[in-house]
């Protein structure tokens, strides 16, 4: 059996295509400096917090509760040459999570909109919880379910029932509550071993660009319309481990690692150019252990040679937005109230 067709049968209520407003934002021009809330400023780092920034996020059903974000603009040597980088900064994960559904709603209406359908990629761990919102109202019924095809960003080499199964996290608690059509969710083949997995996941995802389902990029790669993702406390993104071989992977879109150092051992994962591809990329970083890569990452000098895995994000033609706490920033306030 090929990658996708997966048999879930979720409710299919009626849906109703609703705009949703824009998540309010506040662009500043790039600056190599960086201005935290303190109003202490750290030469050298390179985020520009927008002066007062803190403001409700709006819905058109009720006014959201007190200030949700802090939206900062931030550009970094990886991205200087290919556009900028938001990042927002949530109180809560409650906060964190109704502002991603927004995000990914409003996504999915432009892109049905243009292109008749929506190519979603999702990854593992805590992510997964933060779309929670998706599956409630309003979004359960305005998303056009029926027009997302889902795919995996990485994917562990076990059997789909398996607790350790990306696709299962994802059923349980997103997958399993909204309408998407079964054959449009594209799990792995678990049946086959990690090359196979990798290699026909691949094929499938080349079916997809030939149905016109995926877009395809000037550079000849995948664009899929959204990849959200969550990053390892070590940077990595994907299964692409900080000082891995592949890296540097260009020839492949999907490949396998037998080593990951975060068990299982055995992946499959999109490759790099696959991933800087894409028309957006939503990267939901949250809590104190993940200050250290986030630091690296936005808040420190940097060499070619020494680049974590998501500080290798460097989008052709697309939108990176990482969506963070206080918690995930903490090493860049410090180190701005020095
Ligand atoms: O299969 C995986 O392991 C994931 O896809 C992986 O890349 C994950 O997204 C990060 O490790 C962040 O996970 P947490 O958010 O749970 O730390």
């Amino acid at each position: 059996m090929a990658a996708s067709g997966v048999s879930h049968s979720p409710a299919a209520p009626a849906y109703r295509l609703r705009r949703l407003p824009l998540t309010r934002r506040f662009m500043l021009p790039a600056t190599p400096r960086l201005h935290l809330p303190t109003g202490t400023l750290y030469p050298g780092a390179r985020i520009s917090r927008c002066a007062d920034a803190r403001a409700p996020l709006r819905s058109n059903r009720r006014p959201l509760s007190p200030p949700l974000a802090m939206a900062y603009e931030a550009t970094s040597a990886a991205t200087a040459a290919n556009g900028k980088q938001d990042l927002l900064v949530f109180d809560s994960d409650e906060e964190l999570s109704v502002s991603l559904a927004k995000y990914t709603a409003e996504l999915s209406e432009k892109f049905v909109q243009e292109r008749g359908v929506f190519t979603v990629v999702l990854s593992g761990g805590s992510l997964v919880k933060s779309l929670r919102k998706l599956t409630e109202s309003p979004y359960l019924e305005s998303v056009d379910w029926a027009k997302w095809h889902v795919f995996w960003v990485d994917e562990r080499v076990v059997p789909k029932d398996h607790e350790d199964s990306n696709y299962k996290l994802a059923f349980d608690s997103f997958l399993s509550k909204v309408p998407i059509p079964p054959g449009q969710v594209y799990a792995i083949n678990d049946a086959l071993s990690a090359e196979g997995a990798a290699e026909d996941y691949e094929t499938a995802m080349k079916n997809s660009v030939n149905a016109g389902v995926i877009a395809v990029s000037t550079t000849g790669y995948p664009r899929f319309d959204l990849m959200l993702m969550g990053m390892g406390p070590d940077g990595h993104i994907a299964s692409l481990f900080p000082g891995h071989a592949l890296l540097s992977m260009t020839e492949k879109w999907v490949t396998c690692i037998k080593d990951s150092p975060k068990p299982p051992p055995e992946r499959i994962t999109f490759t790099f150019p696959v991933i800087n591809a894409s028309a957006y990329v939503a990267l939901v970083v949250t809590g104190a252990g993940k200050a250290g890569a986030v630091f690296k990452a936005l808040g420190s000098e940097k060499t070619s040679s020494d680049l974590l895995p998501v500080e290798m994000v460097s989008l052709e033609d697309g939108k990176f937005t990482w969506f963070t706490d206080k918690a995930a920033l903490s090493m860049l306030h410090d180190k701005a109230s020095l």
